[in-house]
């Protein structure tokens, strides 16, 4: 057995990380944020979508994902939260998205005059399948609008950060990736592996 990345003092995770999502927009948003500051592996894998509040769904996704790849694993769940809604349909977006549509999404929101809302990146790291996760979380507050710009990643084309004049859709992918609820939650995991300092077990042949 050989050690890699051997600065650290830190735990020895027995293989590499594996960022596990069924979605290929998520998967290239973090590599673009993480580059090479954090090396992981990915596994695509369509995780149940778990009900209940977005820190617990994330942390039971982990779990799950931790026994499917038998070592550490990263995962996230995304929320779109509209405040007139208290909240919803937070973690159930993906359902209502795909059922109702960017105009139908919107349209939930024609009797309230209150369009704000945030979306909400929750990670869970586990280093294995019998560890509790670790979660880390990145929200982004910002209003719903009707579509603009492309419409090949989720809701992207309904959400208007505050402080913009253009949706997720319309910003170079650069700028989003600056602000998005996905790369606060990964500024939090870049720093908790810094200070962690895991070291990576690996076969020498
Ligand atoms: O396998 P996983 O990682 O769960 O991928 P998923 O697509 O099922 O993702 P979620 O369960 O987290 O559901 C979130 C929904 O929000 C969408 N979504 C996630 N991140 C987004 C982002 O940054 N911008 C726009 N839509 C996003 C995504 O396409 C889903 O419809
Ligand atoms: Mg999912």
């Amino acid at each position: 057995m050989a050690l890699l990345g051997a600065r650290g003092s830190g735990l020895v995770l027995p293989k590499p990380v594996t960022f596990v999502t069924g979605n290929a927009k998520k998967l290239e948003e973090v590599r673009a944020i993480l580059g090479s500051s954090l090396p992981f592996q990915s596994l695509r894998l369509d995780l149940p979508e778990l009900q209940g509040e977005p820190e617990e769904i994330s942390k039971e996704k982990a779990k799950l994902a931790a026994l499917q790849v038998n070592g550490p694993v990263l995962v996230e769940d995304t929320c779109l939260c509209f405040n007139a809604l208290k909240g919803l349909p937070g973690p159930y977006i993906k359902w209502f998205l795909q059922k109702l549509g960017h105009e139908g999404l919107y349209n939930l929101l024609m009797a309230y005059e209150d369009k704000s809302a945030y979306a909400l990146c929750s990670f869970s790291f586990a280093t294995g399948p019998s560890v509790e996760p670790i979660t880390f979380l990145g929200k982004t507050p910002g209003k719903i609008v009707p579509a603009r710009g492309p419409t090949d990643f989720g809701w992207d084309a309904m959400f208007q950060p505050d402080g913009y004049d253009q949706t997720y859709a319309e910003m170079p992918k650069e700028e989003k990736n600056k602000i998005s609820h996905r790369s606060r939650a990964l500024a939090l995991v870049k720093s908790h592996f810094a200070e962690a300092e895991y070291t990576f077990q690996t076969n020498s042949l």
